[in-house]
C-alpha cells in the first residue's frame, strides 16, 4: 500500500449534521456493498469521541451481510474493558450490539493491557488484516486524530510501527493506543467527521497549512473529510 507526500484532501459540506450523517452513511453503505462484491468481505476501522455516534446508530439499519463485516478500531483509551469513556464501548452501544456482527471479527484495541503491551498485540493483529477498506477518523478540537496529539510522535515514518502506545496524551485518560500515521494513510479511503464550532478553529489552522495531527494522514487516494456549517470557518 501506498501513501502521499502531499495530502490530498475532499471537503463534503452539509447545512447540518443530520443531512451530514445521512450522506456519510449512505456513502458507507456503497463502499460496503463494492467490497462485499469484489472480495465477499469488509474490513472497516473506527473512530471513537462523540462525533461518529450518530452515524454508527444510522449504520444499524443498513441492509447487508453483516457476518462478512470486520471491525477494528483506530485509536483506544487505556480503561477498564467495559469503561464508559472507552472507544470500543461507544461503537457497541450505538451501533454494533444492535447488529449480527460476528464476535470473532470484532477486534478492539485491548488497552486494558495498557498502552505498549496493547500497541505490540494490536500492530500484530493488523499485520493479519487481509486489507483495510475504509478508515473512520475523528477531529479534536487541538487539531488531533485517532489518539494522535500535537507534540507528540505521529509514526509518519515510513518504517513507522503500525501502533503507538501513547502517554501525557492532553486529553482525558494520558493513557491510550492509536494507529501510527502510517497506518491510518494505508487505506483506499480515509473519512474524517467533524461538526460543531468548536472544530471550526482546527479547520481554519489545517486549511492554512498548520501542521495539525489531522495533516499527517495522507493515503494515495486522498482523505474525504465530511463536516456540518457549524466547523466550517467559511
Ligand atoms: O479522544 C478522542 O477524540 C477524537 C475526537 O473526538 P470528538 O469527541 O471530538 O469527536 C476521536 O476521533 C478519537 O477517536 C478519540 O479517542
Amino acid at each position: 500500500m501506498q501513501t502521499a507526500t502531499e495530502q490530498l484532501r475532499r471537503w463534503h459540506l452539509y447545512p447540518d449534521a443530520d443531512m451530514l450523517v445521512r450522506h456519510a452513511a449512505a456513502a458507507i453503505g456503497r463502499i460496503a456493498h463494492e467490497a462485499l462484491s469484489t472480495h465477499g468481505d469488509f474490513h472497516l476501522v473506527l473512530a471513537g469521541g462523540s462525533t461518529p455516534i450518530a452515524i454508527y446508530k444510522a449504520l444499524r439499519e443498513l441492509d447487508t451481510d453483516w457476518s462478512a463485516w470486520h471491525l477494528y478500531w483506530g485509536d483506544e483509551r487505556c480503561l477498564p474493558i467495559n469503561e464508559a469513556e472507552r472507544n470500543s464501548r461507544m461503537a457497541f452501544e450505538a451501533w454494533l450490539d444492535h447488529v449480527p456482527v460476528l464476535a470473532s471479527q470484532v477486534h478492539p484495541m485491548p488497552a486494558e493491557l495498557g498502552a505498549e503491551a496493547a500497541a505490540s498485540a494490536y500492530a500484530r493483529l493488523l499485520t493479519e488484516a487481509k486489507r483495510l477498506d475504509l478508515i473512520h477518523l475523528g477531529l479534536g478540537e487541538d487539531g488531533h486524530t485517532a489518539s494522535l496529539f500535537p507534540d507528540h510522535d505521529w509514526g509518519e515514518a515510513t518504517d513507522a510501527p503500525l501502533v503507538l502506545p501513547v502517554h501525557d496524551s492532553p486529553k482525558p485518560p494520558p493513557d491510550r493506543v492509536s494507529m501510527s500515521a502510517r497506518a491510518l494513510s494505508q487505506s483506499p479511503q480515509v473519512f474524517m467527521y467533524v461538526t460543531g464550532k468548536g472544530k471550526r478553529d482546527a479547520i481554519r489552522r489545517w486549511r492554512a497549512g498548520d501542521n495539525i495531527p489531522a495533516s499527517a494522514i495522507k493515503p494515495a487516494q486522498g482523505i474525504d473529510i465530511w463536516l456540518d456549517e457549524a466547523a466550517w470557518p467559511g
